[in-house]
């Protein structure tokens, strides 16, 4: 496999390399201030910031590309968080995107469950293990659902629950999906509900899998991991709907409607954002250096992933 071309400092080397491309897919990274806990986030975690810190020219790069006429769409895995809840990250960082232009995992699982999975009501109602984010983006696709951010749900499991699930009497016969996100509430309790409508025959489906969420300048335990309870109790993986999966490739062109051999992902991990691109068949890929991955990942002779360029932080295609 030829070797990534570095872009950072080589103004014809990004003069041709954005002339490939009519559009480009965003990685953002929004999962330092889940909890508005900013003085958590990891300054190097992210593609357009880390928290409330924006990265060095990217409110600029984003406007540069506008100006040359590139369509933009910003694709995150984070499910914790609707395209509305974005779209008010972008104002606040004086990032110029829309709501129409975000394309995240809690919206690609919705959009799957209402517009491809079609399950006729009332089995379409979805327990989810998540934040708000699949909430609003469920209502936003009128699916029903339960669990969730129900408080009813965040509590020790008693000794009657188990009987209450085993018999059925404490499960809603109307559900027919399950959907596991990143759940910061997750317990014993919702795993076992959970469980329980799989074992009863619910599609299992993920907004994503990744194995670990940066924070804090460290990693934490990611959706794929949260729902890796899950997989093992039941046995069978989830049909996850982030990156890389091409079922979000297939739901973001079926919006957008452009041509992949013009099109460009950009994104900090080899695992989601470039395999994603990769597999989806993209023009080219685009890695930056400010998140998870490390150059020496994809330079290193034998990686699984190698991004067709990259740069030290998204502002260098400025120039
Ligand atoms: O575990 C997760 O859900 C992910 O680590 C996280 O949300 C990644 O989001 P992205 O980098 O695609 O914005
Ligand atoms: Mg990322």
């Amino acid at each position: 496999m030829s070797q990534p071309r570095y872009l950072t400092g080589d103004k014809a080397g990004i003069e041709e390399f954005l002339s490939k491309f009519d559009v480009f897919l965003f990685d953002c990274d929004g999962t330092c201030d889940l909890y508005q806990r900013d003085q958590l986030c990891n300054p190097e975690d992210g593609v357009l910031w880390s928290g409330d810190h924006l990265f060095p020219k990217v409110a600029e790069t984003v406007e540069m590309l506008r100006s040359k006429g590139k369509r933009l769409v910003f694709v995150t895995n984070n499910s914790t968080k609707s395209r509305a809840d974005y779209k008010k990250k972008f104002d606040k960082l004086g990032i110029s995107a829309n709501v129409e232009e975000v394309f995240g995992s809690a919206y690609s699982a919705a959009v799957y469950i209402a517009r491809i999975l079609t399950l006729p009501a009332p089995r379409n109602k979805v327990f989810v293990l998540g934040e708000s984010g699949i909430e609003q983006e469920l209502d936003a696709e009128g699916v029903p659902y339960v669990g969730g951010t129900d408080p009813a749900f965040r509590r020790d499991i008693e000794p009657e629950d188990f009987t209450n699930l085993a018999n059925g009497s404490a499960l809603d016969p109307d559900v027919g999906i399950v959907l596991s996100g990143l759940d910061f509430h997750l317990n014993y309790l919702k795993m076992s509900i959970a469980f329980q409508y799989l074992q009863r025959g619910a599609i299992f489906l993920a907004t994503n899998t990744d194995s670990t969420l940066p924070m804090a300048h460290s990693l934490f335990p990611g959706a794929g991991s949260a729902g890796a309870g899950l997989v093992k109790a039941i046995g069978r993986e989830a049909l996850p709907l982030g990156k890389p999966s091409q079922a979000m490739m297939d739901a973001i062109e079926g919006k957008f409607h452009f041509d992949r051999s013009r099109a460009c992902m950009i994104g900090d991990r080899m695992n989601t954002d470039i395999q994603f691109g990769i597999e989806g068949k993209l023009g080219g890929t685009l890695a930056v250096l400010t998140g998870v991955s490390k150059k020496e990942e994809f330079l290193t002779e034998g990686a699984p992933t190698v991004p067709m360029a990259y740069v030290d932080s998204l502002g260098d295609l400025l120039g």
